[in-house]
């Protein structure tokens, strides 16, 4: 689990009486995650996700707390954020800007229960995100654009910090950082950007509500595709019904314009070596022993990257069916 700010019964207690809540029943650290710390609680007779934002700013967490009121708005199964009895979005806890979310309902999907039905769901929420996007008026450029990659691969430097695995990816790693300074431009708006399995919830073949919006920001509809076509779609390889499928709920909801199909392919393969890098960054820069931190496999997404790569443009579009 990511445990980076422990705390006691009464630093807990004291975040729930800013809620109007009685101190926790029970307290759990989440045992998934990687980059915030997460506790479940129990207070009132009700469930409650406490998550303290590591490394972010207030900033950072207000913007997140403006997608999750104007979602709340918009009908759209974002987390259910909590206010204080003051009003706020969030609230300092250890030194950490920290947000109170109602425990939402439903089940995370293992790898191998993602169905074809099941991604046309994933595809229609997204899509129907980015039909709603023109309404969100805040922004915020992603922060994680190829700035960010080049300067984590550069800390890691070409010997991989030396890691021989790491190593042996860098010369792809570098060439693939080198092709996508620019990106082919498209219709940008909110996106959720980091549509994974472990952040949506089912309840059945039902999409419940879609969680960690915390790198969500305004870029390329083609971006949070590309995210969701890696995360969703990918086995052993990209699954052409997975991913037809994705592309087929999508359209239902939001026509897939011309631009957007024509950056797709870029974007996925730039999607998949932004998250080939965080995650050997995260690996690699750990502050937290093994015990208290879930790793992520960084040479799941090398291998989505290099699949991208051996697959070239027309016949990326021909599995998706564009
Ligand atoms: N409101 C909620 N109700 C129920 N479960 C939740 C809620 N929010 C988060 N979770 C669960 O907690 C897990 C970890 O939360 P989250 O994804 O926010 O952590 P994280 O540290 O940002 O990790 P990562 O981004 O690496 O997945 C999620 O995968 C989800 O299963
Ligand atoms: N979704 C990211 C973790 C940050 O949310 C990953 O799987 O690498």
């Amino acid at each position: 689990m990511a445990l980076y700010t422990p705390l006691s019964d009464a630093q807990l207690a004291q975040v729930l009486s800013r809620y109007g809540l009685p101190p926790p029943e029970r307290a759990l650290p989440e045992p998934k995650g990687s980059v915030n710390t997460n506790y479940h609680l129990w207070s009132g007779g009700r469930r409650w996700f406490l998550r303290l934002n590591e490394g972010k700013t207030v900033e950072d967490v207000a913007f997140e707390a403006e997608v999750l009121r104007f979602l709340a708005r918009e009908g759209f199964p974002g987390a259910p954020l909590v206010l204080t009895r003051d009003g706020a979005a969030q609230t300092e806890v250890a030194g950490r800007p920290a947000m109170l979310f109602a425990f939402a309902e439903g089940e995370e999907l293992e790898r191998a229960d993602v169905t074809p039905a099941r991604c046309e769901r994933i595809g229609a929420e997204l899509g129907r995100l980015h039909a709603l996007a023109p309404r969100f008026a805040p922004a915020r450029p992603n922060p994680y654009r190829w700035a960010r990659v080049d300067a984590w691969l550069r800390e890691l430097g070409p010997e991989g910090d030396g890691d021989p695995l790491v190593a042996a990816a860098m010369p792809m790693l570098l060439d693939e950082l080198a092709h996508a300074r620019t990106l082919p431009p498209g219709p940008a708006g909110l996106v959720h950007g980091d549509l994974f399995l472990d952040n949506v919830l089912w309840v059945g073949e039902r999409v419940s509500a879609l969680l960690d919006w915390e790198m969500s920001c305004v870029d390329a509809f083609a971006y949070d595709l590309g995210v969701a076509v890696n995360a969703w779609c990918y086995g052993e390889r990209h699954e052409p019904a997975l991913a037809r499928a994705l592309l087929a709920g999508y359209q239902a909801e939001r026509p897939l314009d011309a631009a957007t199909a024509g950056a797709l392919y870029a974007h996925t393969r730039y999607v998949a070596l932004r998250y080939t890098a965080s995650r050997i960054h995260a690996f690699h820069r750990a502050t937290l022993s093994a015990d208290r931190l879930a790793w992520k496999d960084w040479t799941r997404y090398r291998d989505r990257l290099a699949a991208l790569r051996a697959l070239g443009e027309p016949a990326f579009r021909a599995l998706l069916g564009l």
